[in-house]
């Protein structure tokens, strides 16, 4: 049940999870907001949130959905239905961290953390059962390997010590399950948590390889989604060849995510890697089951 799954991810590398730092773009975004709202513009609750996965590509979607006039999205994470201190302060402190949006815009945050929570779901539901959500997932044994990238860059910077992959993935000779980044691509596990609270045509899920690879399908799609008009076009995006990913081009400027974000990953030992692949086999399975749909994820 919920509860297990909450223990079961609580338990392990609490010590070694960062506060999730996302910088989001390195071009300077804030310049855009005047200081006080454009007549006619609001704060509203999001339409739309995108609920993860961490490392899935959560700040290229949401800056790549932002492209589209009719979208306002949310400059910060929010964490406001995975963290209880941020819940217990209300709705309306929620809303206030809202981008100001028109009437005919809808407004869209992302945090990665709620799709491996456990209360996220019901609260979410608590507060607009018919909210639309983005998912956005990658192959979840690479995923695992960003997640380690992300938390050993962050305790470098931190001057913290590190240790070797190998050395979180394996315990006793045998795959350590309960190795938090192993936890959170458990997409099954998740998303029956999700799907106690959602209709699965109520969640859309962006394939994070595609999205590297050719960004505009998956943007076109999640346009349809949430029936907005497709603006988004193919000059919006641009391969920029020293970050090696695709980078934003809106409004008359150019600008790719934060370093942070594209990292190299290191070679992972192939016993190990293989080990973690067979494990999540089955749980890939099962999560294509639910989805009514496959991935290429081996
Ligand atoms: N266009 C573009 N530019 C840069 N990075 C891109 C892009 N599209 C997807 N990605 C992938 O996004 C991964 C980071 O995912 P998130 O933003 O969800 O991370 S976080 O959970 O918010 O920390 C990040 O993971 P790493 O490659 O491990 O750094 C990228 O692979």
């Amino acid at each position: 049940g919920v509860d297990i799954i909450s223990i079961f991810l609580s338990e392990f590398g609490i010590t070694m999870d960062p506060v999730d730092l996302d910088p989001g773009l390195s071009a300077n975004v804030s310049s855009d907001f005047p200081t006080s709202p454009p007549p006619g513009t609001s704060k509203r609750a999001p339409h739309s949130i995108i609920i993860g996965v961490r490392k899935g590509g959560t700040r290229a979607l949401l800056e790549m959905l932002d492209i589209h006039p009719e979208v306002a999205a949310a400059a910060t994470e929010v964490h406001f239905f995975d963290w209880d201190e941020n819940y217990a302060k209300g709705f309306e402190w929620y809303r206030e961290l809202m981008p100001y949006s028109y009437p005919n815009q809808i407004t869209v945050e992302k945090t990665p953390g709620y799709f491996t929570s456990a209360l996220a779901p019901e609260r979410i539901c608590a507060m607009n059962s018919s909210i639309k959500l983005l998912l956005i997932l990658r192959d979840p044994a690479e995923r695992v390997v960003s997640d380690y990238t992300q938390v050993y860059f962050n305790r470098l910077e931190n001057h913290k010590p590190v240790q070797a992959i190998e050395n979180l993935l394996v315990r006793n000779g045998a795959l350590n399950i309960r190795y938090k980044a192993i936890q959170r691509s458990l997409y099954d596990v998740h998303m029956r948590n999700w799907l106690r609270h959602f209709p699965l045509e109520q969640i859309h899920i962006v394939d994070g390889d595609a999205l590297i690879r050719d960004p505009l399908p998956e943007l076109q799609k999640v346009e349809r989604f949430l029936n907005l008009p497709p603006r988004i076009v193919s000059s919006n995006f641009y391969f920029n060849q020293t970050k090696g990913f695709y980078c934003i081009r809106s409004d008359g400027r150019e600008r790719c995510l934060h370093e942070s974000k594209g990292r190299p990953h290191p070679a992972v030992n192939s016993t190990v890697l293989q080990q973690l692949r067979s494990y999540l086999q089955e749980h890939n399975r099962t999560f294509f089951r639910l989805v009514k749909r496959t991935f290429d994820w081996q």
